[in-house]
């Protein structure tokens, strides 16, 4: 059986990943079930630090291969904010609801022209004895004024596509995992995946 351990314990996180692998007939197992495992610090400056950090952690504990997942939203009238404290914007209070509404806040009264933004994500994969990669995939996209859409997670209800017209909360896991900032980095690292999973299947 081919598995993957993702180091997340993002419950979005770790249907997306589902729902990508499954088709591959891949088997995915996140940190949701290894609760033994510490809480991995995310002190990286970087999407890519920070993705590095919860792969090597996890991939040490557990003498795996293992997917670290760094990702957030970068508005650019927030200079790139909220950025690698997407997870954590809304301080104290911070979760999907309340860090939403902080970027909505602060974009109060720009125009919709100066709302462009992207999702960005970075993947480490770590291998036992062998050098961690990187990639990264990004998605463009602009921040409505209010939310739209009840699917996905995080910023997703405010995150409008308009390659697809429509904010990403409005769309289908399908068609969300075409298009995601999460499948094209994962999309680059298919061919670096397929060969370690080859092997494993052989060993
Ligand atoms: O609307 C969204 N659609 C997405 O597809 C998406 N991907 C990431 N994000 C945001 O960025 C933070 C990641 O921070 P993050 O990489 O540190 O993950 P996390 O702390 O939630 O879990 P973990 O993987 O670290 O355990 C998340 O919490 C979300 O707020 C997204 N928002
Ligand atoms: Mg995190």
């Amino acid at each position: 059986m081919k598995e993957v351990i993702i180091a997340t314990k993002n419950k979005g996180k770790a249907r997306e990943f589902e729902e990508i692998f499954s088709s591959r007939g891949i088997t995915v197992r996140t940190l949701l079930d290894f609760p033994e495992i510490p809480e991995v610090e995310e002190t990286g400056t970087t999407f890519e630090e920070n993705a590095i950090l919860k792969a090597e952690a996890v991939s040490r504990a557990l003498n795996k291969m293992v997917i670290g997942d760094d990702s957030g939203l970068m508005v650019d009238a927030l200079d790139g904010r909220p950025g690698i404290f997407s997870a954590r914007y809304a301080g104290e209070q911070k979760n999907d609801e309340n860090n939403t509404d902080k970027v909505l806040l602060e974009l109060q009264g720009v125009p919709e022209e100066k709302r462009t933004a992207r999702f960005y994500c970075a993947l480490a994969i770590a291998v036992p004895g062998q050098d961690t990669k990187t990639v990264s995939g990004t998605c463009e996209g602009r921040i409505l004024e209010e939310r739209r859409g009840t699917n996905g997670f995080g910023y997703d209800p405010v995150f409008f596509v308009p390659e697809i017209g429509r904010s990403m909360a409005e769309l289908s896991s399908d068609e969300k995992n075409k298009l995601s900032h999460r499948a094209n980095a994962l999309k680059k690292l298919d061919v670096v995946l397929d060969s370690i999973l080859e092997r494993a299947d052989k060993s």
